[in-house]
């Protein structure tokens, strides 16, 4: 029996209460040489005032919100945020439904209740997605991912046809066969190899080749999949919070514009060739195949004139949006199910409902739409462990948030996902895990769907969420035909994997709450036992 290690995620949010500021001891190595006297005392006067000025600052920012009253000087909560727990992240939001704090003197507003998280998400004329200074070097500044305003609305709006009902029901096939490739990979390893594995790279292997497929099709040779996605973590890495941001010859930055040079040379090359064999009158037969029938078509009214480097950027920006937080809601899919066999069971019925009682039959949108309880549970496992748990956003002018707090100008505002997504007025017994929940169109999950904010809202509402929940329910569902697996219990697995944010969200130049370092960086937690089914 072999086995898959999970990988919890840790955000960093400061969290604890900072020394007050008397308490820092003076050194007895301020003491002034003879004659220096003058500037010593000048150069103190001046350290002084600016302590003093940074702690009126953010007195004066935070007003009357719940948080610290002092800020430790320069850091503020920095140490806290590199090693954050969700306890830290619920003390802050039990603080109040806005609270602040300060990291590096960047000012951040926590905002944890449904109705501000809301609001942040839908007010793109005050708050825009936050990103950290290292992701415009590694994805490149002119990356659709980086626009605002009306620019961005209407370059997504192209988009939006590569997620039609159409065209995910193709992608389903594909999804189909690389995820039964990979299931006979895993299979044959457990054969072989039956001790508890980490299930991390396992799942993000796959999610790789699967989205790399779906997106290039086969304009991509296999060796382009492999050398993308041996090279693709190097990306994840550089994008965590706290990093050195300059490209220089050994750092993380650096190795990440690397990779992304080596996945850029063959993503502008499936673009040609995409291009070339829709020229020739071939069937449409990946996302990039969409996308150029879509703007060739003599009814079309967009912009045309995508050239290759810019198609390869927008499927670049899709695999980095989706690795990790896909690859997190799968693993916790599979955790769910071992740890609550009686769920398992149903879906396998259902399974062997929908395919007519045969599991080899590959699953169709048809199916995955006829398959109630999967999507059910696949909803519900999103919603208990949302892969995402907030989202930083900066303030682009004071915000007038609510009616006795205006957040200032280039502020953070942190939206919570987890406290809307854990409302037990909507969810009753919000940590367990109900599928059922989702199945009574007149029960208060599916009367509330403003609270499900695992996919975020507003103008950059997640733009592939049919396609990632596609994903993770065909992957489970084939799972269940096919494996048995298990989750071997460690001391750490058993603790929340929720602070993944995606790091194109992290925040710029300094480390401030949340960090988003990724789901699969810190590794410790789930392990599955895997048996292929007689
Ligand atoms: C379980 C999987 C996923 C989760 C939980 C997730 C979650 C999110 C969240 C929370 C946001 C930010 C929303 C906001 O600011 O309001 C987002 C944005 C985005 N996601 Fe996803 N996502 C997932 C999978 C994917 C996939 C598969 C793709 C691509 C095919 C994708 C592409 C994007 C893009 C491009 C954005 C930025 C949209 C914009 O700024 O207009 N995501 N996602």
């Amino acid at each position: 029996m072999a086995s898959l290690k999970d990988h919890s995620v840790q955000a960093s949010m400061p969290s604890s209460t900072s020394p007050p500021l008397y308490n820092i001891p003076m050194s007895s190595l301020l003491v002034p040489a003879p004659g220096t006297t003058t500037w010593f005392y000048t150069t103190v006067a001046i350290l002084m005032s600016l302590l003093i000025l940074e702690q009126t600052v953010y007195r004066y920012k935070k007003r009357h919100l719940p948080g610290d009253k002092w800020t430790i000087p320069i850091i503020g909560k920095f140490a806290d945020s590199m090693k954050p727990t969700m306890e830290g992240y619920m003390k802050q939001w039990n603080s109040g439904a806005l609270s602040a704090i300060s990291v590096f003197n960047i000012f951040i507003v926590m905002a944890s209740t449904n109705e501000f998280a809301r609001k942040i998400l839908n007010s793109p004329t005050h708050a825009e997605p936050c990103l950290v200074h290292s992701a415009k070097t590694v994805l490149l500044p002119d990356n659709w991912v980086f626009l605002t305003g009306k620019a961005h609305v209407d370059y997504r709006r192209g988009l939006n046809s590569l997620f039609t009902r159409k065209a995910l029901s193709m992608y389903v096939d594909i999804q189909n066969v690389i995820t039964r490739k990979h299931f006979a990979e895993w299979l044959e390893e457990a054969k072989k190899d039956p001790s508890a594995k980490a299930i991390m790279m396992t799942a993000r292997n796959l999610n790789m080749e699967t989205s790399l497929r779906v997106f290039c099709g086969d304009h991509l040779p296999d060796e382009a999949t492999k050398e993308i996605s041996d090279k693709y973590w190097a990306i994840t890495v550089a994008l965590e919070l706290v990093n050195f941001p300059l490209a220089l010859p050994g750092t993380k930055v650096y190795r990440a514009c690397q990779a992304r040079k080596a996945a850029m040379k063959w993503l502008e090359l499936a673009a040609k060739r995409s291009k070339e064999a829709i020229a020739n009158g071939a069937e449409v037969g990946c996302m990039l195949d969409q996308w150029v029938k879509d703007i060739t078509e003599p009814s079309y009214k967009g912009r045309r004139d995508f050239s290759d480097r810019e198609m390869a950027m927008v499927v670049f920006s899709f695999l980095f949006a989706s690795q990790d937080a896909m690859s997190s809601g799968l693993i916790y899919g599979f955790q769910h199910l071992a740890d609550q066999p009686e769920l398992l069971e149903k879906i396998r019925e259902e399974q062997m409902r929908v395919r007519g009682g045969d599991p080899n039959r590959p699953l169709t949108m048809e199916m995955l739409d006829d398959s109630h309880y999967l999507r059910a549970f696949v909803k519900e496992t999103l919603r208990v462990k949302p892969p995402v748990t907030m989202v930083p956003y900066k303030t682009t002018k004071a915000f007038p948030i609510s009616d006795d707090y205006t957040v200032p100008a280039n502020s953070m505002v942190i939206p919570s996902f987890y406290n809307s997504l854990h409302d037990p007025e909507v969810y009753p017994d919000p940590d367990t895990l109900q599928p059922e929940r989702w199945l009574d169109p007149n029960g208060s999950a599916n009367q509330n769907p403003r609270n499900y904010l695992v996919f975020g809202s507003g103008p950059h509402k997640c733009i592939g969420l049919e396609y990632a929940v596609s994903n993770i329910a065909l992957v489970l569902a084939d799972a269940s035909m096919m494996m048995e697996w298990e989750h071997e219990v460690t001391p750490v697995s058993d603790k929340d994997h929720r602070y993944l944010v995606p790091s194109r969200r992290l925040q710029a130049e300094a480390p401030p709450s949340p960090s988003m370092s990724s789901n699969f960086q810190r590794s410790n937690v789930v392990t599955l036992g895997l048996n292929g089914l007689p």
